[in-house]
């Protein structure tokens, strides 16, 4: 069962990220990204739901053309967990 993560090991977590926002209210990390179009956008989408599948944990998104808005907390956890900072560090790696 994954647990959240508390407070000191959130912000240590998140110190490792680039540009991702805690949402305190939702327990989750944000982020928005911007691409050049929605072909690119969608590319982008594509390679993180591998990398989501792969992981077996899933991000709550969106997407508005060339703009997509991910989140990230832990359903099963209730709140953001080891997880969550996993898949972000994997998108991380995929924008570049
Ligand atoms: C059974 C459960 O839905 C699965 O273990 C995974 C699927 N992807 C998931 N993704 C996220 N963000 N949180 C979860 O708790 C989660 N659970």
């Amino acid at each position: 069962m994954v647990e959240k993560l508390n407070d000191a090991a959130r912000e240590t977590a998140l110190r490792g990220l680039n540009g991702w926002i805690y949402d305190a209210a939702d327990d989750a990390i944000s982020h928005v990204f911007k691409f050049k179009d929605f072909s690119e956008a969608f590319g982008f989408m594509s390679r993180v739901a591998l990398a989501a599948e792969k992981a077996g944990h899933h991000p709550d998104w969106s997407n508005g053309y060339n703009v997509v808005r991910v989140k990230l907390t832990t359903h099963d956890a209730g709140g953001l967990s080891a997880k969550d900072v996993a898949l972000a560090q994997a998108i991380d790696r995929i924008v570049g």
